[in-house]
């Protein structure tokens, strides 16, 4: 199938480390793809080259037909590749129906200024309704997002990325921090994400991982090790290595 997302020798260093090296991946409409590696590992890194906030040395990120490695972050949102807008950028003062509004209106290239009126514009209400409503998030939509539990700002993040339509999201540890009574909350969100999405999910949490993930690529040391289905990589053996080399190289805690 083609590709709607793909990076071809991406290849970051700072100072003398290279911390993406020779990255190379592509993922189809539908993909569920889980990275994952050591601490350190660059799949911040990564994700940044990929999103357009860092600039990569050489290499190439694709989007469908479309190079888009000079294009900016905000032309590759309005593209299509969107990362989850993280917990620390919402507006605490700010309701969800705001966040999703505000969404809505910037991926159709609306002004600001209308932004005020967006209560009263049927379209931009249906499209919140909804989203907000498929999230479990509808009696919150008019609080104010300081007053709402932090799962509930977890899944206000997702409900704001798919405002934008994304064609590929880019997801980054979606149940961090979460208590264990709302993780089942997000899992649910994850598994209803639209079936024609392209998802990379950076996770730890292997038992989510495994429950998520159609395939999984894991980055060691800016490398890609292992490419494959998610019930192979456990006993890959330098899968394995890296994982017990950033154990054995862990400063033991004081
Ligand atoms: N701006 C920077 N300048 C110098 N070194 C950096 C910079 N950003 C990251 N690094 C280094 O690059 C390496 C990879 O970092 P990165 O944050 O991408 O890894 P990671 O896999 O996301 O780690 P974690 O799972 O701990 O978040 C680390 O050694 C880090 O110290």
């Amino acid at each position: 199938m083609k590709p709607v997302f793909e990076v071809a020798n991406l290849r970051k260093a700072f100072g003398g480390l290279a911390v993406t090296n020779d990255v190379s991946l592509a993922m189809a409409a539908g993909d569920r793809v889980a990275l994952i590696g050591p601490n350190g590992a660059g799949k911040t890194t990564f994700v940044n080259l990929v999103t357009g906030n860092l600039p990569p040395d050489s290499g190439e990120v694709r989007l469908g037909d479309e190079t888009v490695t000079a294009v900016n972050a905000i032309g590759r949102v309005k593209r299509g590749l969107v990362r989850s807008f993280q917990v620390t950028r919402l507006f605490q003062d700010m309701t969800p129906a705001e966040h999703v509004g505000l969404a809505v209106l910037q991926r159709d290239g609306k002004t600001w200024n209308m932004f005020g009126n967006f209560l009263s514009m049927p379209d931009v209400m249906a499209e919140i309704d909804d989203l907000l409503g498929k999230l479990g998030l509808t009696p919150l939509m008019h609080r104010k997002v300081s007053e709402i539990a932090y799962g509930q700002q977890r899944l206000l993040e997702l409900a704001v990325a798919l405002a934008l339509k994304p064609k590929v999201l880019l997801l980054d540890e979606p149940a961090a921090g979460v208590p264990q009574s709302d993780t089942g909350r997000i899992e649910q969100a994850l598994a209803d994400l639209p079936a024609d999405l392209a998802v990379l999910m950076i996770e730890h949490d292997m038992d989510l991982v495994f429950r998520f993930a159609k395939r999984v690529i894991v980055l060691a040391a800016g490398a890609i090790i292992f490419n494959g289905r998610p019930e192979d990589v456990t006993r890959d053996a330098r899968v394995r290595e890296a994982y017990l080399g950033s154990y054995a190289n862990a400063s033991p805690v004081a």
